[in-house]
């Protein structure tokens, strides 16, 4: 049943307040300003634990880019606040304007920095509701009925969420892993509920493996939840094929490219697959673009840990706007994609029902 308050109805919450869609401008739909990941730390490989211990400098920076998970003070962005409202300073002078915080309940969300960087900045920042994946969920949280699990996420998006007022606009990124586990699937399902009730936009974060984005949609279909609402995230290293990618892109979810920035070797987190490069990624878009689906595509860098600020001489929250954008128009997309992909889906997307 539906329970929106009217106010949201129209509008996109930020963590100031409600604003018109057309305030967001430019929108980054998937990054991460103050978080922790020690829940994905990847043991060094035998040999390398002098430079998974040793302080971040420039020599070891090529190490420290292709294996970021194995260092642990990396894992930490929660400890580089002035860095990041230093980066959103530079992101509003290259044209930004609105960034989607997907950081949930797991990894170390932070409203109250969030509120202050928003202010300090004048950047719009969109927070994200409910729970990262199943490794970071309390006993508490896998005991939780589905229609508990519903009341806390609405409760953050109506009132606010870890005890302030502070309102969630998104629900997401909600974490499932590869296979999705029971404790995710109740939280799919109270997603799906959720937003039902709010008319709400939603993020997934699929597990590592070409079948998880379509299995999580089925699971939220299946719930009643709006997939036409609905991001899936990291596709980048998730479907290659481009046939499977197609089939996937039937179902009408958002796709989102949100590891631009990472050129990686191997990825850590499962050798098997061969990341997108930055250029790899462009490419998708254009075939993308080609097949008829520029409405549903989004962007972003999903920065998530230090070694990717440019204090630690990463690309920054600027890179697609001053890089990636000029190598999109020089592949033959046109201005108004990349508007379309970079303000008006976001803006789409974003907005209450
Ligand atoms: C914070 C987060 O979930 N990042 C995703 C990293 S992954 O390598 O795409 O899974």
């Amino acid at each position: 049943m539906r329970q929106i308050m009217p106010e949201q109805s129209g509008k996109v919450q930020t963590v100031l307040g409600l604003i018109e869609p057309d305030q967001l401008g430019r929108t980054m739909t998937h990054e991460h300003l103050t978080m922790t990941f020690e829940c994905s730390h990847v043991p060094p490989a035998s040999g390398d634990e002098g430079l998974a211990a040793a302080p971040i400098e420039m020599k070891h920076l090529h190490w420290l880019q292709q294996n970021p998970y194995s260092h642990h003070e990396n894992l930490l962005l929660n400890q580089e606040i002035e860095a990041v409202k230093e980066e959103l300073l530079c992101y509003r002078k290259a044209g930004g304007g609105s960034i989607v915080e997907n950081t949930t309940t797991g990894i170390t969300r932070n409203l109250p920095v969030l509120r202050q960087l928003a202010k300090e900045t004048g950047v719009h920042i969109i927070a994200g509701a409910g729970y990262y994946v199943d490794v970071t969920h309390s006993d508490e949280t896998r005991k939780m009925t589905v229609e508990k699990l519903t009341d806390i996420i609405v409760n953050e998006i109506l009132h606010g969420a870890d005890g302030t007022d502070i309102r969630c606009g998104v629900i997401g990124e909600i974490g499932t892993s590869w296979p999705i586990t029971e404790s995710e699937k109740k939280v799919l399902r109270a997603t799906a509920h959720a937003q039902t009730q709010l008319g709400c936009p939603v993020i997934i974060h699929p597990g590592r493996n070409k079948a998880a984005p379509g299995e999580a949609i089925r699971i939220l279909q299946e719930a009643g939840g709006d997939i036409s609402k609905t991001v899936m995230s990291h596709l980048d290293r998730s479907i290659y094929d481009p046939r499977e990618l197609l089939e996937f892109a039937k179902m009408g979810s958002y796709l989102e490219y949100d590891l631009f920035g990472t050129e990686v070797l191997n990825y850590q987190f499962n050798l098997d697959v061969d990341m997108l490069s930055d250029s790899q990624r462009v490419q998708t878009l254009a075939f993308l673009i080609r097949e008829g689906y520029e409405d549903r595509i989004l962007i972003a860098h999903d920065i998530h840990t230090k070694h990717r600020l440019t204090k630690y001489g990463g690309h920054g929250f600027s890179h697609i706007l001053k890089n990636i954008v000029p190598k999109m128009l020089s592949r033959g997309i046109t201005q108004n994609q990349v508007d379309k992909i970079l303000i008006e889906n976001p803006k789409q997307w974003l907005t209450f029902k």
